[in-house]
């Protein structure tokens, strides 16, 4: 992002932000509510509109992208909710399969025939998240950490190169949103998936992410390696104006 400005409809909500994101990043974006943080962080998958500057993800150009490739990108992109977003009568398996459906036919995934390597693959994602003894259950039995663990390994499976947290763990208590944190980061370092998480717990962002970005009234105030996030920086970032 170069001196960009995003809103919704008149309304500029981001103004003249320059941001950059560097492949494998793990980026907290900390500020008060209404600052803009989704909005920044949603803006990735190109569905926020741009009003001026410049605006490049994955190599797509966002001030003039085709439906077509914001298809392509949004294939590249996993967007994980404080709501979970997940199917909650079927099981943890058939959700983070789910995930693969670009490479599974629907035809095939509705009567479940999957094949070994994708069984493979998905094992492989439930393990990361710490979910395999409970594969075979229904997702509306399982707690809202292990949900949240579910649809991390679902946008796993469809192999992004970004994946977009937006307040992964503010619905959680403090033992499993660290669980959901320590996943994001392992996943992050595994995989080398860049990771941008919206967090309303400083506490998280400082101990998990490499760098932090404090949004203040749609500005910018701070970027930078999350050690070097001082108290006196902190106050700045939450001021209301
Ligand atoms: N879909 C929308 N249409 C119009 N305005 C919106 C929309 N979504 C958000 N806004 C406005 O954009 C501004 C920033 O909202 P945003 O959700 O990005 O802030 P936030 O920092 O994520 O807040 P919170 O921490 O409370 O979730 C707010 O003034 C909000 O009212």
């Amino acid at each position: 992002m170069k001196n960009l400005t995003l809103g919704y409809k008149k309304e500029e909500i981001l103004k003249n932000v320059d941001f950059k994101v560097k492949e494998g990043e793990f980026i907290g974006i900390i500020g008060p509510s209404g600052a803009g943080k989704s909005t920044l962080l949603m803006s990735v998958t190109g569905g926020i509109k741009v009003f001026d500057g410049k605006f490049e993800v994955l190599d797509f150009d966002l001030n003039n992208i085709k439906k077509k490739n914001l298809v392509k990108l949004r294939e590249q992109v996993g967007v994980i909710f404080q709501g979970y977003n997940l199917v909650d009568r079927i099981s943890v398996l058939d959700n983070v399969i789910s995930g693969m459906l670009k490479e599974i036919p629907l035809t095939r995934a509705i009567i479940k025939l999957y094949k070994k390597k994708e069984l493979k693959k998905a094992k492989e994602y439930m393990d990361i998240v710490d979910i395999t003894k409970h594969s075979m259950k229904r997702c509306d039995e399982l707690s809202g950490g292990q949900r949240q663990r579910v649809a991390i390994a679902r946008a796993l499976a469809a192999e992004p190169k970004i994946i977009l947290a937006d307040e992964p763990v503010s619905a959680l208590d403090p033992k499993s949103a660290k669980k959901v944190m320590e996943i994001l980061r392992k996943v992050n370092k595994t995989y080398g998936v860049t990771v941008i998480a919206n967090l309303h717990h400083l506490e998280y962002a400082k101990e998990y992410c490499d760098r932090i970005v404090g949004v203040n009234d749609g500005q910018v105030v701070f970027d930078d390696k999350s050690e070097l996030l001082t108290e006196k920086l902190v106050e700045k970032i939450y001021t209301n104006n």
